[in-house]
């Protein structure tokens, strides 16, 4: 079992996933170097979720080495591999999970606080935070009394306040508006390299991928050369494909828009 090269927070070697028994990643390799954006990219279902959910320790693949800093994560126990994920990285899911009976600020707050951060110290970098992501004034209200897209940046504002070294983002963005999705974007990545956060980002919207230092493309559960994507329409703007004459795609649950996965690519050697 060789160790990844120096340079790479973060590595993983010939991964292999079946979801029963379908496969969601094959033979998938891949180095993210210290402080790097790196998204990958690819149409729904390529799989980057499971490709990210392996590389923060959240799934073993049955197959194949994930490392962490020298550290080899695919042999860890269940219990090492939680204290990992909660020392060292950050999550962010598509679609805002917030603790509905907390404020926005305790929401923020609460990563720092079960790494023992007193009560005042946590809440004074999350309404940091909260005020970074233009959300500062929703911080005494509670998740039912916020917008999706404040819920989201109040997610957002949680993962970023303890300062990970790693985190993890799948389809941050997805639920807000085109506008708001650059803005929050531009946040979180000035965020990161302020801070030497290292960031690994699944999207299928090319206007993100743009934004990230490099770009991996999957397709079918393997790496690709290039994945062609058409931006991502904003279902508000009436002149755009997602507009009420437009037929491509379908709104989701949480009003994000959702796109095809028409993709022109080739198989890397
Ligand atoms: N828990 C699961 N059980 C069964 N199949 C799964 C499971 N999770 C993912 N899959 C399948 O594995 C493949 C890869 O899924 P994955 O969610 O990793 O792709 P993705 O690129 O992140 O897609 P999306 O953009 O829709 O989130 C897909 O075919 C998906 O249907």
């Amino acid at each position: 079992m060789a160790a990844p090269p120096d340079n790479d927070v973060l590595w993983a070697r010939a991964l292999h996933v079946r979801h029963n028994g379908s496969p969601a990643l094959t033979g998938v390799s891949i180095g993210v170097r210290e402080g790097e954006i790196l998204a990958v990219g690819g149409p729904r279902g390529s799989g980057k979720t499971t490709l990210l959910k392996c590389l923060s320790g959240q799934l073993v693949a049955q197959e194949g080495e994930v490392w962490f800093d020298s550290t080899p994560v695919h042999t860890m126990g269940t219990m090492s591999r939680e204290r990992l994920r909660r020392d060292r990285f950050g999550w962010i899911d598509p679609a805002p999970v917030l603790v509905p009976e907390l404020t926005a600020w305790e929401n923020a707050a609460l990563l720092l606080m079960l790494r023992g951060v007193s009560r005042r110290r946590a809440k004074t970098a999350a309404l940091e935070w909260l005020d970074r992501l233009d959300v500062g004034g929703c911080a005494r209200r509670r998740p039912y009394a916020l917008l999706q897209s404040e819920r989201q940046r109040v997610a957002i504002a949680r993962a970023l306040a303890p300062e990970p070294s790693v985190i993890f983002a799948d389809e941050p963005t997805a639920p807000l508006h085109r506008a708001d999705r650059a803005q929050v974007l531009r946040t979180l990545t000035a965020a990161a390299r302020s801070h030497g956060i290292t960031v690994v980002l699944a999207t299928h919207d090319a206007d993100t991928a743009a934004l990230a230092d490099r770009t991996v493309s999957l397709l079918d559960g393997r790496r690709v050369n290039t994945v062609h994507l058409p931006p991502i329409a904003d279902p508000t703007d009436p002149t755009g494909p997602m507009g009420p004459t437009g037929s491509r795609g379908s709104a989701g649950a949480n009003g994000s828009a959702e796109t095809e996965g028409r993709a022109a690519c080739s198989l890397s050697a």
